[in-house]
């Protein structure tokens, strides 16, 4: 049942995200190749694939950065070319921890940065605006750091504050491309820990685009591995069944994932 209303009307049933059939190239070079999946709300999936594998593309593509060339792509059950609702979807860089140190801005600023795109620049926070702010700081456990200038926080305290300026609009689909660079191994894992409990408690839908397969595999509830095209996807736990040969001829190279109890 499609309950489509020129676009406008949401498909409540409608996957969060569903690719179809997508071909891009860059010139000469095919970089995606009959990209074929979907994604249903309340999912935390993880998109893996070695460099070069076509993710990032992949992600501007959904995020109607880049223009389609072959193959659809609907977002709520809305063709992307008719989508008009992007406050829906949040987006958070592998950029976003290389942000300029010296910046002059605290924690509460940055976040509240997230919410002129609803209000405009100009117009002063109401008492929700600061409710859903401090909500958004508390979401990924950074209430302690408030009134904290971004500048002097670690690389992944930093992130976790870029994570609740994208929350703080209350997205239903967050989008993050490799998230954890430059991120330590200990925060990395605590960084997880955060996005799993945002999807279970807050019942977002995540996707995350890493090429960390060992770590995400313990807390995402779809894995997807493109290397050009989906070459799995699936539940993490069924990954592990397919013998290392399966898994380098499309990873590209030998590896070894390792899998964690949580
Ligand atoms: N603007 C561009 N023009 C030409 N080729 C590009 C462009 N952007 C990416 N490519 C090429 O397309 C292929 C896929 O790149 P893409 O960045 O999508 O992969 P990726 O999986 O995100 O890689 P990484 O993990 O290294 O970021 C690569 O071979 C890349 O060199």
């Amino acid at each position: 049942m499609n309950a489509k209303n020129g676009g406008i009307g949401m498909d409540s049933t409608a996957p969060v995200l569903s690719v179809n059939q997508l071909d891009y190239k860059y010139e000469q070079q095919n970089v995606l190749e009959g990209v074929t999946f979907s994604i249903q709300k309340g999912s935390f999936a993880g998109l893996v694939g070695p460099n070069g594998s076509g993710k990032t593309t992949l992600i501007q593509l959904i995020l109607g950065l880049l223009r389609l060339q072959e193959g659809n792509i609907e977002l709520f059950g809305t063709p992307i070319q008719k989508f008009k609702n992007w406050n829906k979807i949040s987006f958070v860089s592998q950029k976003a921890n290389t942000f300029n140190r010296g910046f002059p801005a605290t924690v509460y600023e940055v976040v509240a940065m997230g919410l002129t795109g609803n209000i405009g620049y100009f117009r002063f926070f109401n008492r929700l605006h600061k409710k859903q702010i401090y909500q958004a700081i508390e979401n990924v456990g950074m209430s302690d750091y408030v009134h904290r200038n971004i500048g002097d926080l670690s690389g992944g305290q930093q992130q976790r504050v870029f994570i609740a300026r994208s929350l703080v609009s209350q997205p239903e689909l967050l989008i993050l491309d490799e998230p954890t660079v430059g991120v330590d191994t200990e925060n990395v894992e605590r960084f997880y820990k955060m996005l799993a409990r945002l999807n279970k408690q807050e019942g977002i839908t995540l996707l995350l685009v890493s090429h960390d397969i060992g770590t995400i595999t313990s807390y995402v509830t779809d894995l997807l591995c493109l290397n050009k095209t989906i070459h799995y996807h699936g539940n993490p736990s069924e990954f592990y069944q397919k013998s290392d040969e399966e898994i380098s001829k499309f990873y590209g190279h030998s590896m070894h994932a390792i899998s964690h109890d949580h």
